[in-house]
């Protein structure tokens, strides 16, 4: 019986058909039995964090249901990073499509590779904004607190 995990990804384009390579994402993250798409966010149109001098971002939050472990998870979004096309040139440069785990259930985790929850998350109003879209009552295990009361916006 697989165990069900809820987790969020977050979602951005800011090449290309931007609205299309977010679609393509959010239908790819149907992984067969392993991952299942549960709640989407609008997508919104927001300005380049980090780098500035890129175009800007359309983003979105999606939230899954998967039997996957977190390592095979980032595995299935850098696989669809691959599949979309996304060219890693400027480490903060303009990509197609960058998939980041935000939450995955409670866990807290600190690989090399992978931490979650995703670093920055809270201080990212394209991920908050989105996020408390589809679930505002979602808990962040580190901070303590819920979407809701981290962003106020
Ligand atoms: N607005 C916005 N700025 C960003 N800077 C980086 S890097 N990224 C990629 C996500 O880490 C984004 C993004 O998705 N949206």
């Amino acid at each position: 019986k697989h165990k069900r995990y809820t987790a969020y990804i977050g979602i951005g384009s800011n090449m290309g058909d931007r609205e299309s390579n977010l679609r393509n994402a959010i239908a790819l993250l149907n992984y067969e039995d392993k991952a299942m798409v549960t709640a989407v966010s609008s997508f919104i149109n927001t300005a380049p964090v980090g780098y500035a001098e890129q175009p800007d971002f359309l983003n979105a939050v999606v939230e899954i249901a998967t039997a996957l472990s977190p390592q095979k998870l980032l595995w299935l979004c850098s696989e669809i990073e691959n599949k979309l096309k996304r060219k890693r040139t400027i480490r903060w440069g303009p990509r197609t499509i960058d998939l980041d785990i935000l939450l995955y259930n409670d866990l807290i985790l600190n690989e090399d590779n992978l931490i979650i929850p995703h670093p920055r998350m809270s201080e990212r109003e394209f991920v908050l904004k989105p996020l408390k879209e589809i679930a505002p009552g979602a808990f962040h295990p580190v901070l303590k607190k819920t979407i809701e009361e981290i962003y106020c916006g």
